[in-house]
């Protein structure tokens, strides 16, 4: 699929087509209702016209009353059959909004971390929720009503031209340049439509980000300064608006007008016309009625434009992360999981976060043997939770290969690998769920005892003294849970189901030392058999594994015992003193 920004509004929306086609039948019985609503509305005028001109001077009035009954009548259809547009449209209509944000959601849950690190979630939010109303309000009403005015306009001026032409020409001349001015203004709309969802992007990020960081900016006191920043955007957002108010404003001007000077300069025409006896009484009432019925839609035509300016480039910012391919897929024939005990292997991994931009990793060559618990240990910035991250894919190596028990990662399907891989985080993430689904999140068939299990090693034993035990919503619609108390949940939901491979993210760095300890001992009984790797920023937490890397420069320095590297590594022996010189004789 490709992007239609710079193309027309129909290529825009014939990308949605896939998405609309179960609706269209509603959505063009919609539209006949609306165009039959249109000419029924015309037709009056034509009935009035037959009334004044023949049965106004009838002795008994009968055909006036049959007249009067046609017109009541008209009206009656005219308003049922807006009714049945509405309820034709709407339903439908409010039904595929939801379906392509299902669909967008799908795509950012499928998306990997490396698109979510580029994206900030403000803009996605707004694609997601006011980008795709645009669309469906313009669907459900600006689009229906373009077309059955241009209808209205089309034939009210076709019936003024059969009830008087000089009239219709007079009307024309005047009508004709609104139109001009009202579709070139739709090229300076777009641009600045355009401009004007992207500033409200921009902002709603900065909201998120605010609100996020809230904490942060209340204990730096930086209110002030992110107050100023937002108003600076808010400002710059304001100008656009202001912008694209000047130029519809122009255009409204126009529109409005000229029908108005128009049915003007009519009436003194049809004044002279009347006199000389060439227009009929009715024929000057239908020319006018008609007149009259046509101005509207003409001056609610720039409106309609506009809206098609905003929902085009609605429609454009949808596709534009719809569009967004995910590179990291499942291979098109994924092999079985294979037998093993969990080795790991990185055979001479390079990884840069950006394609263009210099390596993170350049060459790493590490083997987790079955079993084993190896820290990584590096100054800060060294490429350990990089490393962490290519096991469980959740970014592709640029070059090199990650394997599990001799295969590579990338032939396997994410769904086999999240079986084989747990992993937790330095920052856990929980969501608005119960403890129990929050645990279980990766393996929701996991039973009760196995949960308890989970918890109990990562000494998550507060959990019990919560409201509703297991059944306690957490999160941010729930309760509130310390730092540590988030960690060892996540330390469970990553141990569940003891997956073959393991890898931790520095998972015990909010712990206090004693708890550390407990939990560790706890988790090296626990790991016995799973593989794992540990991301270790604090000494303590290098006391979990068998083995230690040492990562600098995004490459292994030197793998080892603990003593034996603190023996024979400056490196090693100068990151492990910083941290707490007394823990040289760690182990
Ligand atoms: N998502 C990302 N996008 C771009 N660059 C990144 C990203 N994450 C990390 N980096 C860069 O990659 C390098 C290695 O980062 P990494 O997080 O792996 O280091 P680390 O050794 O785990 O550091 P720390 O001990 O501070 O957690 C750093 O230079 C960092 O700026």
């Amino acid at each position: 699929m490709t992007d239609n920004p710079g193309g027309g509004l129909l290529g825009s929306v014939r990308r949605l087509f896939p998405y609309a086609r179960p609706i269209l039948p509603f959505w063009i019985l919609g539209l006949t209702m609306a165009g039959l609503a249109s000419l029924v509305g015309l037709a009056i005028p034509q009935v009035l016209q037959r009334i004044v001109n023949g049965s106004l001077g009838s002795p008994d009035g009968s055909a006036l009353w049959w007249g009067v009954g046609v017109v009541a009548g008209l009206g009656v259809l005219e308003a049922a059959l807006i009714t049945a547009r509405r309820r034709f449209v709407l339903t439908p209509s409010t039904r595929l909004e939801s379906t392509l944000r299902v669909r967008l959601y799908e795509h950012l849950l499928d998306l990997p971390p490396a698109f979510h690190d580029h994206w900030p979630g403000g803009q996605l939010l707004a694609r997601s929720i006011g980008d795709i109303r645009v669309f469906r309000r313009w669907l459900s009403f600006g689009a229906i009503m373009l077309m059955v005015n241009t209808l209205t306009i089309a034939v009210g001026i076709a019936l003024m031209v059969s009830v008087s032409w000089p009239l219709a020409v007079i009307f024309a001349v005047f009508t004709i340049p609104a139109f001009v001015v009202s579709v070139r203004s739709r090229a300076r709309l777009r641009g600045l439509s355009r401009r004007s969802q992207d500033q409200s992007g921009d902002l709603s990020a900065l909201i998120e980000e605010s609100v996020h960081g809230i904490r942060v900016l209340k204990a730096f006191g930086r209110e002030l300064e992110a107050l100023a920043d937002f108003s600076e955007q808010a400002e710059d957002l304001r100008d656009t608006e202001l912008g694209k108010a000047r130029e519809r404003a122009l255009v409204t001007l126009v529109m409005t007008s000229l029908p108005e000077v128009a049915l003007a300069a009519s009436l003194v025409v049809g004044a002279f016309q009347f006199a000389a006896g060439n227009l009929t009484t009715g024929g000057l009432l239908a020319f006018f009625a008609t007149a009259a019925i046509v101005s509207g839609p003409l001056e609610r035509l720039s409106e309609q434009f506009m809206m098609s300016v905003q929902a085009k480039t609605a429609i454009d910012r949808y596709l534009e992360v719809l569009d967004i391919e995910n590179e990291l897929t499942d291979p098109d024939d994924p092999i079985a999981v294979p037998e093993g005990s969990g080795r790991v292997e990185l055979r001479n991994v390079v990884f840069a976060y950006h394609p263009t931009g210099s390596p993170v990793l350049d060459g790493v060559e590490l083997v987790l043997e079955p079993g084993e618990t190896l820290a990584l240990v590096g100054l800060t910035g060294s490429g350990k939770s990089t490393i962490a991250q290519l096991i469980p894919r959740l970014y592709d190596v640029s070059a090199g290969a990650v394997e599990i028990d001799g295969v590579d990662v990338r032939r396997l399907t994410r769904q086999q690998l999240r079986g084989l891989v747990g992993v937790a985080f330095e920052e856990p993430v929980l969501f608005s769920a119960s403890v129990r689904e929050n645990v279980a999140l990766g393996r929701p068939d996991a039973h009760e005892a196995a949960i308890r299990e989970a918890l109990e090693v990562a000494h998550a034993d507060f959990v019990d003294g919560l409201p509703d035990g297991l059944d306690t919503v957490i999160g941010e619609e729930g309760l509130s849970l310390s730092g540590g108390q988030r960690q060892r949940l996540s330390l469970a939901r990553a141990i569940l189901g003891r997956p073959r491979v393991l890898v931790l993210d520095d998972p015990l760095s909010a712990l206090d030392v004693r708890t550390e300890a407990r939990v560790t001992e706890r988790l090296r009984e626990y790991l016995a058999g799973t593989t794992t790797l540990v991301v270790a920023h604090r000494p303590s937490t290098v006391a979990l594994g068998d083995r230690v890397a040492v990562v600098h420069d995004g490459r292994i320095a030197a793998v080892g015992e603990h003593r034996a590297l603190l023996a024979t590594n400056p490196l090693y022996r100068s990151i492990i003193t910083t941290h707490d010189p007394e823990l040289e004789t760690a182990r």
